[in-house]
């Protein structure tokens, strides 16, 4: 297995020059390529975002008889008068964000009621601007609103809540009530699904909070209780927490909901899918009075029971501000989807080579379904670390740190990282197998891709699994570019640059030390310098050997081969029966994977790559040919596995009767 050095350097993790990079590509939807590509992966698009255009036909009509406040209606009214003077509104009313500190520009953050001192918070990390779902919501939510939030993944809706509510606190509705006391009750309190995206939000809080002197703690399992308990009996403004956590502060009377102004779920769906139904109804239901409180649900995903939830604890007068909406496409947009046959023993000798050539030196996150592929995983993934939820939580804390900073670039995680973390640099996501829920694939995917930025998102699947790609596929509305594993050419190209970079760096001090070695070296080696030197460059990015893979289940030592027969192929069984005829029974044991190809004439299999030469000549004098593939052909699809009620059962029956037709043979 080749290792895969990690860069040791850490990453620019300025906020400003973050922003900066963020902000001049918020409207870019690039095409992305592998290191190889690297041209093409360079030239970005504009992207139109669209402002708001649906809300469910529900909000429609429960909002229809609520104008929105004076206020509100004036600053849209300015907005949209900017706008038009900019031209940046074309006729479908759509708008160009375009992150440059641009007064005209109808999202800039002069246009909106953000007072002073957080806009100089705001432009600190770089934000001079504010994204779709943030403008679009941000009225609505300062005026009182109970809302449900939805974006893609990486657009902002942490933010879209956080400003409005810190502004309401301080400057809007709840200026009068505003307690600085000790022991003040909390005005606020977000629930999230994980003690990772809990800690990330309270970052936030606290950050845009200090400007206005308001407090924030965070409440999750697994850490000191104490602590926590003491911040709160202190007195704190906004508390953000997991359920399990919150729940037990609720019955040991320490958290006291009598103050809360606002309730904000985030990542609602993700809580159903942990368990956390209960402990959510429990702690949303112990709200005395619920008319003074605003209830404010964001997600990038809405099933049905978070739309239940909203139904059950958001007033009837809510408002939906959806920028996904009835569009096909619910993943993220600037995120190239990318799917990739692999058995599972071939993975961790695929998974370096697919980081070479597709994280642009950047970070990657590997997903696995279970905490124990994770660890197995990063045990052989170099130096590569695994975050799950068996981990104890402050090693938990410390493995997310050094992701962060850049002390290591691959990090192995169960779905504990899927959701709502913002990671600088992520620029590759690698997903083992396809999750089972098209949820999880769009989270997951989104963890790349974020704020305007492109990124690549791999998935991995077993061959005869392909029908769950197909389901990825129709469900998220993303069109996958199947792709095979990396070759030794596309390695040596991704690597080449490294290598030649490592060398480059290299003292010249070295010389007078290692010369003679090397002129031993090219005295007795009956390689020429270019091709030692090329074995150089292969070992100072710690390649020793590189083996081809097959395309169609990426085993190492394995080439796919295809055969053709002249007739129609319809069965696996026909195969084995074709081959049979030239080739001895007992070496058919290790013919693999056998697909039929999409013009019903052929099929793909995989062989020892020692034998292809046997099969290739044994076909020879037969009606059959059959030949290496440099590129996999369309395949057939089946929808169903093998031996479910469609195509299978079919397939089955077919191979039966080739077993007949042909067993005399
Ligand atoms: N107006 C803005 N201008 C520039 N950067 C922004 C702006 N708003 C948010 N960001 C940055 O965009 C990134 C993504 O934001 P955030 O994490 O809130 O996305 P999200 O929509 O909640 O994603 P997910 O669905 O994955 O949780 C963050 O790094 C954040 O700092």
């Amino acid at each position: 297995m080749p290792s895969l050095p990690i860069a040791s350097a850490a990453v620019d993790d300025s906020a400003s020059k973050k922003s900066k990079r963020k902000l001049k590509a918020v409207a870019a939807e690039a095409e992305v390529a592998p290191v190889s590509l690297s041209k093409k992966e360079k030239k970005e698009k504009k992207r139109k975002v669209k402002e708001p255009s649906s809300f469910d036909e529900e909000e429609k009509s429960s909002t229809s008889s609520e104008e929105p406040a004076p206020a509100a209606k004036k600053a849209k009214k300015d907005r949209k008068k900017k706008k038009a003077e900019a031209g940046e509104e074309n006729d479908d009313g759509e708008l160009t964000a375009s992150g440059d500190e641009d007064p005209a520009d109808p999202n800039a953050l002069t246009n909106f009621r953000i007072s002073e001192p957080l806009r100089q918070s705001l432009k600190s990390k770089g934000i001079k601007a504010l994204f779709p779902i943030q403008a679009n919501t941000f009225d609505l939510v300062l005026d009182g609103h109970d809302l449900v939030g939805r974006a893609r993944t990486g657009q902002g809706k942490t933010l879209a809540f956080v400003l409005p509510l810190l502004e309401s606190l301080v400057n809007g509705a709840h200026k009068a009530s505003r307690r600085t006391d000790y022991g003040r009750l909390p005005s606020v309190l977000v629930l999230l699904p994980t003690r990772e995206l809990a800690k990330q939000v309270n970052t936030d809080f606290a950050f845009y909070g200090a400007t206005f002197g308001l407090t924030s703690c965070c409440v999750y399992g697994g850490s000191d209780y104490r602590s926590q308990e003491l911040a709160i009996r202190k007195g704190v403004d906004i508390v953000v927490g997991t359920p399990g956590r919150v729940k037990d502060f609720v019955e040991k009377g320490t958290l006291n909901f009598k103050s809360l102004k606002f309730r904000v779920l985030d990542e609602a769906d993700e809580m159903l899918n942990m368990g956390f139904v209960d402990d959510v109804e429990l702690i949303l239901g112990k709200v005395e009075d619920v008319t003074k409180v605003q209830t404010l649900l964001f997600s990038a995903t809405i099933p049905d029971w978070v739309k239940k939830l909203s139904m059950k604890f958001l007033k009837a007068g809510k408002k939906t501000v959806d920028l996904v909406g009835d569009e096909k496409l619910k993943a993220s947009a600037s995120v190239r989807h990318l799917a990739l046959p692999c058995n599972r023993a071939a993975r961790a000798q695929v998974i370096p080579d697919v980081i070479r050539c597709y994280s642009r030196g950047g970070r990657t996150i590997i997903f696995t379904e279970t905490k124990e592929s994770a660890s197995e995983l990063s045990s052989l993934i170099s130096g590569s670390r695994a975050l799950h939820g068996d981990v104890v939580q402050a090693q938990r804390e410390v493995i997310l740190a050094g992701f962060r900073s850049g002390k290591f670039l691959v990090l192995v995680a169960t779905n504990v990282a899927a959701r709502g973390l913002d990671i600088n640099d992520v620029q590759l996501i690698i997903q083992c197998e396809p999750p089972r829920d098209v949820e999880a694939y769009i989270h997951r995917s989104g963890r790349t891709g974020r704020a305007g930025n492109t990124g690549v998102a791999v998935m991995l699947f077993e061959p005869r699994y392909k029908f769950s790609v197909n389901r990825i596929e129709r469900e998220s509305g993303v069109k996958f570019e199947h792709i095979s594993a990396p070759q030794p050419t596309d390695v040596a190209q991704s690597a080449g640059t490294e290598a030649a970079e490592a060398i480059a760096s290299v003292s010249d001090s070295v010389i007078p030390v290692f010369r003679q070695q090397a002129e031993q070296l090219l005295k007795s080696s009956s390689l020429s310098a270019a091709d030692l030197l090329a074995k150089a460059l292969a070992k100072a990015v710690g390649y020793t050997d590189i083996k081809k893979r097959s395309l169609l289940s990426s085993m190492e030592n394995h080439t796919t081969l295809l055969l053709q027969t002249g007739q129609p192929v319809y069965a696996a069984g026909y195969v084995i029966f074709t081959l049979k005829r030239f080739m001895p029974e007992d070496r058919l044991a290790d013919v693999k994977g056998i697909t039929l190809t999409a013009d019903g004439v052929g099929a793909v299999f995989d062989v020892p790559s020692a034998e292809v030469e046997d099969y290739i000549q044994g076909a020879k004098n037969t009606m059959t040919t059959i030949e290496e593939v440099t590129q996999l052909p369309p395949l057939q699809e089946n929808d169903q596995p093998r031996g479910g009620n469609n195509g299978g059962g079919r397939i089955l029956i077919l191979e039966l009767v080739y077993c007949c037709i042909w067993a005399p043979v």
